[in-house]
């Protein structure tokens, strides 16, 4: 199952390599056209601005929506979480608007920019090890997203039909069960 991670700006080789820790084929997507060709796409973190911007100068805006429609699964980590939401916390424009959530961006503080922690994650048998790097937050959802874990009572991972979201770097960790899960839904949603 080959599996894109959005190349623009980001976490993308590092996504690239946890895919295929998972058992996937991971490739860089950096044009539309090349959406055709995967089974599900990864928006990885970094600077949601900065991605938000370069998606519109590259036309990923209506193609992601296009795939996302197809039932492909996106899966959105820390920024790519945020580029999901359908609102953001202070009025800022959203972005791809698909996932039904409210985010806050950079939502731990000063003090607590960056930690790592575990996490239980349903569907996923032990705890996660996770890396939150001015992370965002999931600080209200609708009624089709599941929440799958929160920490603090913040809910910090969801799922809503073929869209995924975590607040924090899956891919920077040896830890590859989420990117697994995102390929058996990529697989599920193949038909495979
Ligand atoms: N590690 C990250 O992706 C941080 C997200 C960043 N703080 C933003 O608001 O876009």
């Amino acid at each position: 199952m080959k599996i894109g991670v959005l190349a623009l700006q980001g976490a993308v080789a590092e996504h690239i390599r946890s895919i295929e820790l998972a058992g996937g084929e991971g490739v860089a997507v950096k044009r539309t056209e090349q959406l055709a060709e995967i089974g599900g796409l990864i928006i990885p973190g970094g600077e949601s601005t900065t991605i938000g911007k370069l998606m519109r100068k590259y036309d990923f805006m209506d193609a992601i929506r296009a795939f996302a429609a197809a039932g492909k699964p996106v899966f959105g980590t820390c920024a790519g979480l945020i580029v999901l939401a359908q609102r953001l916390e202070g009025g800022e424009e959203p972005h791809l608007g698909l996932m039904d959530m409210t985010v806050a961006r950079n939502a731990f503080g000063r003090q607590r920019e960056s930690f790592e922690t575990d996490l239980d994650v349903k569907g996923i048998e032990t705890p996660l090890r996770a890396v939150f790097i001015r992370a965002p937050l999931i600080t209200q959802v609708g009624d089709r997203v599941d929440v799958l874990s929160v920490y603090k009572d913040e809910i910090v991972t969801a799922r809503q039909g073929n869209l995924l979201a975590s607040s924090y770097h899956p891919e920077l960790t040896d830890d590859y069960r989420l990117h697994g899960l995102f390929l058996d839904m990529a697989r599920e949603a193949a038909g495979a």
